[in-house]
């Protein structure tokens, strides 16, 4: 695993056309724009408005950087530079299953198709198989960070540390915790709350050894969900959470039976959010996959503690889960990033989970159904716009793991995890045979660049990410 180290490493300076969020709802275009990255992979001069013909000379020269050992790459017409993608919740184990749920909802769902798979992925080969390309196709989408579930097993889950560390992609990675015999099948299941915990410290010092600084990969604590764990195994990890400040992640309020049984399960809490406070599990860095029936109280409580959201609404339509309250989060102050939810998201593009995050919010606009009670204006501004989903997607994202400061927008000091995204020029006299592959997004020139990213949101897809970095190691090109 060590041959990612032995790259020769080159300066490197980026042209062209950059868009970025600044904050929620307003990207900024630079055009004409001179990125450039050093050979640690971090931004250490923007210069907009340059004569990009002429630019690297005098960038050399203010950089002290050799001019003849650099990596220059240029946008060509129709291309832009995007942050990475920030996937804040995917399950690796489950990649096979994408697109498979049939009219299942959350605990039959687990039982038919996810506890089955998971428990298979003990099988090192298997698991080889499915991470590798699970990794690599998230990375092909343009997903440059994302924090994975894995599975109970310490050597597969370790094995994905290993691949993402191998591939480039920054990952947090969790062994799954679950050591409940109520919910979890005999199968499939940690024997103890003790045997949880010496796992999870397992690979978390597998992970440490592979990545001392925890630069590229980070060991996240993965408390599957409250129905899966012991009261014994979730007070643990949460004094371990608290001494040594790892990030966490889990579900909360996903679906109706769920919430009932949480209430059956933890009739000493007054809510879903309760329960994972009493055990110190929730606070900064607390990553909260789905979050959609909430109340007030817990909102609030959530926002209180610095937690996060994962939004996942593609997995929250196909389980028939509902809409999670997006706006309201925002407005209480609750970070908000976007989850795949591979598999009960039918998507590894986190690009699907930004225009499903669209249309899921305008259903809450919909005078008519469940909304209908609620006051017009707050239905109009439940709605989100493309570009309040793209900063969900980087930095909302960033904000919710805790690394808003490295990743997530295109400044001074944060690293180069950027997608080159390109969309198809479609010719002057189009030719009615001609059959180059350009994707799906067809622009005519005319396009003001705010309608280019409007229809690379509802439009793009893989075909569209040219060439993905991270760290400022190329890890992704489409040949
Ligand atoms: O969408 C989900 N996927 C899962 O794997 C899971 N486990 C508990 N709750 C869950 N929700």
């Amino acid at each position: 695993m060590e041959s990612s180290h032995h790259h020769h490493k080159r300066n490197q300076i980026f042209l062209g056309t950059f868009i970025h969020s600044v904050k929620l709802g307003e990207l900024q275009y630079m055009h004409d724009t001179a990125v450039c990255v050093d050979k640690h992979g971090k931004i250490v001069a923007i210069e907009p408005q340059c004569d990009l013909s002429n630019v690297t000379e005098a960038l050399c020269q203010k950089l002290s950087w050799d001019a003849h050992d650099l990596a220059i790459t240029i946008t060509k017409e129709g291309q832009f530079f995007f942050p990475g993608f920030i996937d804040t919740h995917i399950h690796a184990p489950q990649y096979p299953n994408v697109g498979i749920f049939g009219k299942s909802t959350l605990l039959d769902w687990l039982n038919k198709y996810t506890f089955p798979m998971e428990a298979s992925l003990e099988s090192l080969p298997k698991a080889r198989r499915v991470y590798t390309s699970c990794v690599r196709r998230t990375l092909a989408h343009g997903t440059t960070t994302a924090a994975y579930y894995a599975t109970i097993h310490v050597a597969t889950t370790n094995l994905l540390a290993d691949l993402c560390h191998a591939m480039g992609q920054r990952a947090f990675v969790g062994r799954v915790c679950m050591d409940s015999a109520d919910v979890n099948p005999a199968y499939y299941r940690d024997e103890s709350a003790d045997e949880s915990l010496s796992r999870t410290r397992a690979s978390i010092a597998h992970i440490r050894n592979i990545d001392p600084s925890y630069a590229l990969i980070c060991p996240i604590l993965t408390p599957r969900f409250a129905p899966s764990c012991t009261r014994d195994a979730m007070a643990q990890l949460g004094a371990l959470r608290c001494s040594s400040g790892l990030p966490v992640q889990t579900h909360i309020s996903e679906n109706a039976a769920e919430l009932a049984l949480v209430k059956a399960m933890f009739p000493e809490c007054g809510s879903y959010a309760d329960v994972y406070d009493k055990y110190s599990l929730l606070g900064a860095r607390t990553v909260l996959g789905h979050a959609i029936h909430l109340t007030d109280y817990e909102i609030n409580l959530i926002s209180e503690r610095g937690a996060g959201v994962a939004h996942c609404p593609c997995s929250n339509s196909a389980l028939t889960s509902g809409e999670a309250p997006v706006r309201r989060l925002l407005d209480a102050g609750v970070g908000v990033g976007l989850g795949t939810d591979v598999s009960g998201g039918y998507s590894a593009s986190v690009l699907e989970a930004v225009r499903s995050a669209a249309l899921v919010s305008n259903h809450r606009a919909m005078p008519m159904g469940k909304w209908a009670e609620t006051p017009a204006e707050e239905r109009e501004r439940a709605k989100l716009s493309v570009e309040e989903v793209l900063h969900l997607a980087t930095r909302g994202g960033a904000g919710v793991l805790g690394i808003a400061d490295r990743v997530g927008g295109f400044e001074v000091g944060m690293e180069w995890d950027a997608q080159l995204v390109g969309l198809g020029l479609v010719d002057e006299c189009p030719d009615e045979c001609d059959m180059r592959d350009h994707g799906n997004v067809d622009v005519f020139g005319w396009e003001a660049w705010d309608e280019r990213v409007a229809k690379w949101v509802f439009n793009g897809d893989d075909r569209n990410v040219k060439k993905v970095w991270v760290r400022g190691r190329l890890v992704h090109e489409r040949k």
